[in-house]
C-alpha cells in the first residue's frame, strides 16, 4: 500500500543532507545517538517529551548512562518516513546543545 505522504528515496537523502548526525536505517527510520558531557540524559528526554507532544508526533528513546538514542518512524505512513519525522528531529537538534547533547 502506498501512503501519500511518505517520502521517496531521493527526497530522504535530501532532507538527511540538512541534518548532520542523523541516518536512515533501511529507509525507514531516522535515528541518531546522542552522547551527552554533562546533564542528565533523562533531563534532555523529558525535553524531547514536550516538544513531542506539542507537534504531536512521537520517537522512540532509549535512554543511557551518558546517552540517549533517538529513532522516529511515521507509523500512520506505514512505519515509512515523512517530512514530520525530518521536522521533529530538526527540533531535537535545535535543543540539543543546551543539554550539553551532540
Ligand atoms: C492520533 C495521532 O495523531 C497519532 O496517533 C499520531 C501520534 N504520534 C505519532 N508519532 C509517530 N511517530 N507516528 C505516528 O504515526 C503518530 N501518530
Amino acid at each position: 500500500m502506498a501512503y501519500a505522504d511518505a517520502l521517496s528515496a531521493e527526497e530522504i537523502e535530501e532532507r538527511l543532507g540538512q541534518l548532520p548526525g542523523w541516518e536512515v536505517e533501511e529507509g525507514r527510520t531516522l535515528q541518531r545517538t546522542y552522547r551527552l558531557a554533562h546533564l542528565p540524559a533523562a533531563i534532555f528526554a523529558v525535553h524531547i517529551a514536550g516538544i513531542q507532544a506539542e507537534l504531536n508526533h512521537h520517537s522512540d528513546l532509549t535512554l543511557g548512562y551518558d546517552t540517549l538514542h533517538v529513532a522516529i518512524t511515521t507509523h500512520a505512513a506505514g512505519g515509512r518516513l515523512t517530512d514530520k519525522d525530518f521536522g521533529l528531529a530538526a527540533r531535537i537538534d535545535a535543543v540539543a546543545p543546551g543539554h550539553g547533547a551532540q
